[in-house]
């Protein structure tokens, strides 16, 4: 696991692009895995600006993402299909076929993430994963208590994340009860895994996830401990509590 502090969550943005831009101008066929949630916003308004600059280009990039929600359509406003569009896919120049989120609205839900898994595979595996994390510690939707041995299933969602995410619905009715997820099993076999951390709320779970010592369902984060290429980029709020124990 490799630590690299950062003053602000600008800074985290901005070196979480630099990272993805300098994977993907390696590789330009990278199976990039993406994350949803408040935080990678800051990477992708970067990563936009690098398009721009016309120093990255996506034509060649397959992304998958972590997650999506049971009972919202595609194109709901709340949707991460939404959220991705917004945010990144409209802005780049990635091959719409080429993105890939579980889509939360199929019919048949096992089916669906049996599919996703099926495409993950065929893909190759993940090459670089970014990840967020909850203030529970849960990574993609893995919500203490999932098995590690999981592939992409659906879950329940706990009331803190429903009451975490509510934020972004206009009530805490509004926000789905499920969701599909990538598991933590997809999640650890990525090849490499870049963790981005800000905001004292998740000052807990990084001192947590900091400080473990072995595995535990109970704190999905911890599957990452012993993952062979993850680096940790956390501003200085999200390792004040860590930092104040030292
Ligand atoms: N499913 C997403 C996760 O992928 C995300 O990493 C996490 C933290 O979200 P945020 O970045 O908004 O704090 O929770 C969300 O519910």
């Amino acid at each position: 696991m490799k630590l690299i502090q950062v003053k602000d969550k600008d800074e985290m943005s901005r070196l979480g692009a630099k990272h993805i831009i300098h994977r993907v101008n390696n590789q330009p066929k990278l199976v990039l895995g993406l994350a949803t949630g408040g935080t990678p916003l800051g990477t992708y308004h970067y990563l936009v600006d690098e398009y721009n600059k016309k120093r990255i280009s996506y034509q060649d990039v397959t992304t998958v993402n972590l997650d999506e929600y049971v009972g919202l359509t595609q194109k709901h406003p709340n949707s991460y299909h939404t959220y991705m569009e917004e945010n990144l896919f409209k802005f780049i120049d990635i091959p719409l076929n080429k993105t890939h989120i579980p889509d939360g609205s199929a019919d048949n839900l096992d089916k669906e993430c049996q599919e996703y898994d099926t495409l993950i595979e065929s893909l190759g595996g993940i090459d670089l994963q970014l990840l967020g994390i909850g203030e529970n510690g849960h990574i993609g939707f893995n919500e203490p208590g999932t098995s590690f041995d999981q592939r992409t299933h659906v879950i329940e969602l706990t009331e803190s994340t429903r009451v975490a995410n509510a934020r972004y619905f206009s009530k805490i009715e509004d926000v789905p009860k499920f969701a599909i997820t990538m598991g933590i099993l997809t999640i650890c076999e990525s090849k490499e895994i870049v963790l981005l951390v800000s905001g004292e709320n998740k000052a807990e779970a990084l001192d947590q996830l900091l400080r473990q010592k072995k595995e535990d369902e109970a704190f999905p984060a911890s599957a990452l401990i012993h993952h062979p290429n993850l680096t940790i980029y956390a501003d200085e709020s999200a390792l004040s509590l860590y930092k104040s124990k030292r």
